[in-house]
Order: C-alpha cells, then sequence, then structure tokens
C-alpha cells in the first residue's frame, strides 16, 4: 500500500465518527444559526477541539450558503482543516553544525515513543542521513532492549546502558562516539514518567546540562510523541511538557487504530507547534511528514 492509502486507511475511523456526527445536520435549505451550532458541536464531538471548531463555524458562516448538501459541507471542513494544519506541518530538519544534530524525544509511556524514534531514524536515513539512537530511558531495562531491536532493524548503532543508569551518562556517550563516528542525527530516548514530575524535570535538565556543555545549541530538537487514541488527554500533555520540558515540535502517533484523529487539529490550532510527522501503523515506513491538504481531505472522508 502506498503511504496515501495507509494515510486514508488510517483516518477512517476518524472520517467516518465525523460523518455520523455531521449526518442529517444539513438539509436543503440556507443555513440557520441553529444548523451552525450543530455542526460545531459535532466538530467538537469528534475531537477538533472548541477552538478550531469555532473557527470552522465562523468561516462557514462567513460563506453564506444559499444551499449547502454532505459533500459541499465536507469539501468546506476539509478547506478549513487544510488552512489550520498548513502552518504546522514542517517536516524535521537536520540542521545542527557541528554535527549532531540531537533531538530529544519525549512523551508519556506507551505513547509510542520508541517504536516512532526507530521510525523516525528510518525516515532520516532515507533522506541519506547517518543517525545514532541513544537509549536514554533507563528506567525499564524493556525500553532499552527494545531501542536495541529497532537500531538493529533499521541498521543503526544503539547507545546503552544499564537499567537505572545516568541517562546524561548515556546522551554524553552518544554525543562523543557521534561526533568521533560523523554521525548527522542523535535522537535520543528518554523516560516519560509523568507521576514522578521533579524526577522527569530534574533528569531532562541534566542531560539540557551535559549536552550545552558539548554544544550550547544541542538538544536541538524537543519532540514531543503523543498518542492521538488518548484525545482530550494527548492536549493536556502538550501544556505539561511544553513548560516542563520546552517542547519544539510534536509527532502524533497511532492515528491507525481510533476515531479520534480530530485532535490532531486541535493541537495544531491550540497550540501551532510544529508538527513534524504522523504514525499511521508500526511498520518502519508508516511514520511521515504530512501534506496539509491530504490530511484534510482524509479527516473529512473525501478521495485525496
Ligand atoms: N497502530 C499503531 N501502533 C503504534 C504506532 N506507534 C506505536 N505503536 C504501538 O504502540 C505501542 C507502544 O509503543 P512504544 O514505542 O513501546 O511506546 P513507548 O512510549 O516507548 O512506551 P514505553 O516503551 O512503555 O515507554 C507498541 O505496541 C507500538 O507498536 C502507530 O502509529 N500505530
Amino acid at each position: 500500500m502506498s503511504w496515501l492509502e495507509r494515510l486514508t486507511g488510517g483516518f477512517k475511523k476518524t472520517a467516518d465518527r465525523l460523518g455520523e456526527n455531521l449526518s442529517g445536520l444539513v438539509k436543503e435549505q440556507a443555513l440557520d444559526t441553529s444548523t451552525l451550532d450543530d455542526i460545531e458541536e459535532a466538530l467538537i464531538a469528534s475531537d477538533l477541539g472548541p477552538e478550531a471548531s469555532k473557527r470552522i463555524r465562523e468561516s462557514i458562516a462567513a460563506r453564506r450558503f444559499e444551499q449547502l448538501d454532505e459533500r459541499g459541507l465536507r469539501t468546506i471542513l476539509a478547506e478549513e482543516i487544510e488552512k489550520i494544519l498548513a502552518p504546522v506541518a514542517k517536516p524535521l530538519d537536520v540542521w545542527g553544525f557541528p554535527r549532531p544534530h540531537v533531538i530529544l524525544v519525549i512523551g508519556v509511556n506507551g505513547s509510542g515513543k520508541t517504536t516512532t524514534i526507530g521510525k523516525l531514524g528510518h525516515l532520516l536515513q532515507e533522506q541519506d542521513y547517518g543517525v545514532m539512537l541513544a537509549a536514554g530511558d533507563t528506567f525499564r531495562a524493556a525500553a532499552i532492549e527494545q531501542l536495541k531491536i529497532w537500531g538493529n532493524r533499521i541498521h543503526a548503532p544503539v547507545i546503552a546502558g544499564k537499567e537505572g543508569g545516568d541517562a546524561a551518562g548515556i546522551v554524553y556517550d552518544g554525543v562523543k562516539q557521534a561526533t568521533a563516528t560523523g554521525i548527522d542525527a542523535l535522537i535520543v530516548d528518554t523516560a516519560g514518567r509523568l507521576q514522578n514530575k521533579a524526577h522527569l524535570m530534574d533528569e531532562l535538565a541534566k542531560i539540557r546540562r551535559v549536552l550545552g556543555r558539548l554544544n550550547p545549541e544541542a538538544p536541538h530538537d524537543v519532540i514531543l510523541v503523543l498518542d492521538a487514541t488518548t484525545g482530550q488527554n494527548a492536549l493536556n500533555q502538550i501544556e505539561v511538557f511544553r513548560d516542563m520540558a520546552g517542547v519544539t515540535g510534536l509527532i502524533m502517533t497511532k492515528l491507525d487504530g481510533t476515531a479520534r484523529g480530530g485532535v490532531l487539529v486541535a493541537a495544531a490550532e491550540k497550540f501551532g507547534l510544529p508538527i513534524h510527522a504522523i504514525g499511521v501503523g508500526e511498520g518502519v515506513d508508516d511514520l511521515r511528514p504530512f501534506e496539509p491538504r491530504a490530511v484534510a481531505r482524509a479527516i473529512a472522508g473525501l478521495p485525496l
């Protein structure tokens, strides 16, 4: 299957849900206030968030339709969603010099962090960048093992230590080795225990201090991985991690398994942070930067 086919397939549940919520709302008559209210509510119920839903409602109202059928409504929705997504759809750029460009990856356990690191590494390799992974989530042995498996899968070296070891030390070793071997991008896994915020903040602060001593510009990116299936919760996580960890961009995963893909639009409108890529599956090729138009049409349930 091509990426576009996987994308449409991935957003199918989201599009179906949106379709159900919107069904029967537009009748063969001019749009009145109560219909606009219903449309806005349907968008909120489809996880697009109050801000984006209101914005879309206002755009529809401003167009002063005499008549609007369901297909017409979907087309406008796709256009409006595209406008919201376009400013934030920014592929990750490996710009840091001296190399390596350091990417810290953060997010709560189970968000798909480790898998995303593997897929992101593969994506950068496809652009001819040399990639190294660092197992900075030393809290669980399984996380270290899983990162090694991904390293094998994409043929990227993995810097890892023992369970319970010092994450900042791993990152230090990672930068040293990446520098020595001419690696372009060092992708660092980090622990994701939000339950113990103070400890997590200390750990991230220490990683930053160590990195800053090696290269004042590092980390060049701090990417938060979000699990789309958690809906509103994903938005709360952006708020918490933005304030705590200085998030510079987002990757949203698991958009394939959920009817809550509208949360991508909510995140874009509410936070305006770059969204570097989206994940629509567990395979190595299932993470990509996205075309705002294609995603908007997939969410609206229109052919791409
Ligand atoms: N369907 C689907 N599953 C995904 C996607 N990304 C990750 N997963 C799955 O989500 C589960 C959790 O992913 P991990 O990468 O282990 O998550 P993590 O955040 O590193 O979690 P810990 O290792 O527990 O810290 C795994 O089973 C992944 O295969 C995606 O885009 N789509």
